[in-house]
């Protein structure tokens, strides 16, 4: 068992002899006990390092809480390992045909390579992290609950734009959230056909490919660039209200309205400060799980279509580089309120 999962089991003692044991491990140990067998091939470990940020460094006698956040480092690197080697898996069968399925209407699209993405990440953390538990779109498709308790949770969308996929449209992305007492602990977005890997641990930054990234400073909505989707519903109701909130919000006007075509790479964007707000009605938790931590530490925030506090279940989500634009964005927005990821069927 390694050693997230250890103090995970010990977390009734107190916390001094918490602190003392988890010391006690990483001044022993160099890797975590049991290890498990792993998906990194010879020099992936160098690899992953290279984008996720510095290890915290912080003398392990203190036992700062800071060493407790360090412990999720092993997992981010294991994620972000993860996400390249899926990403070649995605890129391999885009020179295949692929067979092409539906879900909850025909144009909620899936593939075999969704699904083999998901088995593939859910298994090897299944493996080294035998305690956590998992969001998958793919496994919630295919019955399982869509809970999102206080344990550690990898919130996973194998393929986010696979519409995109299925076309070859070069926005296709990997995208792995991790939440702890359902707060984000960090996150990987993998955007596959560019090579672009997004990554961000809780009050530690956001980064592309290592380097830092910062929101727009731009205040005005009539100079930005808004990002949405048009999504997968085809409810006349729904779109209705899409098109309604569209032309509000064109007309404001902005500079301009674009769309990746999946919700984790709009998130990258503003995250990077080349678009100002996302905004969607419709999309899933493992759709903005990951992206959510990239825009908040990254300087921006999060907010519901309405405008109270966002709530990735609810299927609503208004991301944006400041509360001015956010709010700007929200008065514009006819909203509706699809059923939660959360609900009980
Ligand atoms: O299905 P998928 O490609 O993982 O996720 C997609 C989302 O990223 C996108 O924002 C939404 O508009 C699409 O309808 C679809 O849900
Ligand atoms: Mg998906």
């Amino acid at each position: 068992m390694d050693v997230e999962n250890a103090v995970l089991e010990l977390c009734s003692l107190p916390a001094q002899v918490l602190w003392s044991f988890v010391c006690v491990y990483r001044t022993t140990c160099r890797s975590p006990p049991g290890g498990g067998s792993t998906l990194l091939l010879d020099n992936e470990e160098e690899e992953t390092r290279k984008y996720a940020e510095p290890l915290i460094g912080s003398d392990c006698r203190q036992g700062s809480t800071s060493e407790m956040a360090d412990l999720w480092q092993n997992a981010m690197d294991h994620a972000v390992a993860l996400a390249r080697r899926a990403g070649e898996v995605v890129r391999e069968a885009l020179q295949d045909d692929r067979k092409v399925m539906t879900k909850s209407c025909s144009v909620d699209l899936v593939t075999q390579t969704d699904q083999k993405v998901e088995q593939l990440i859910i298994q090897s953390v299944k493996e080294k992290f035998p305690t956590h538990s998992f969001i998958g779109e793919e496994s919630v498709a295919a019955g399982e609950a869509c809970v999102l308790t206080d344990c550690p949770t990898w919130i996973v969308d194998p393929i986010d734009g696979t519409t995109n996929f299925v076309h070859a449209f070069p926005f296709v992305a990997v995208s792995i959230g991790f939440s702890v007492n359902r707060q984000m602990e960090f996150a990987v977005v993998y955007s596959c056909l560019e090579d672009k890997m997004y990554t961000a641990r809780r009050g530690k930054g956001a980064f592309c490919n290592g380097e830092p990234l910062q929101v727009s400073g731009q205040e005005d909505i009539k100079q930005s660039i808004i990002s949405t989707e048009f999504g997968s519903s085809r409810d006349p109701e729904a779109v209705e209200k899409i098109f309604l909130s569209l032309r509000s919000i064109l007309c404001i006007p902005v500079h301009g309205v674009r769309g990746a075509g999946t919700a984790a790479i709009n998130m990258c964007h503003v995250a990077s400060g080349c678009v100002e707000a996302y905004y969607e009605v419709g999309i899933h938790v493992w759709d903005v799980a990951a992206g959510s931590l990239l825009v908040s530490e990254a300087g921006g925030v999060l907010m519901d279509v309405d405008g109270g506090a966002a709530d990735l279940m609810s299927r609503r989500i208004v991301a944006a580089n400041s509360r001015t634009i956010a709010e700007r964005l929200v008065s514009e927005i006819h909203s509706f309120s699809p059923l939660r990821d959360d609900a009980t069927p």
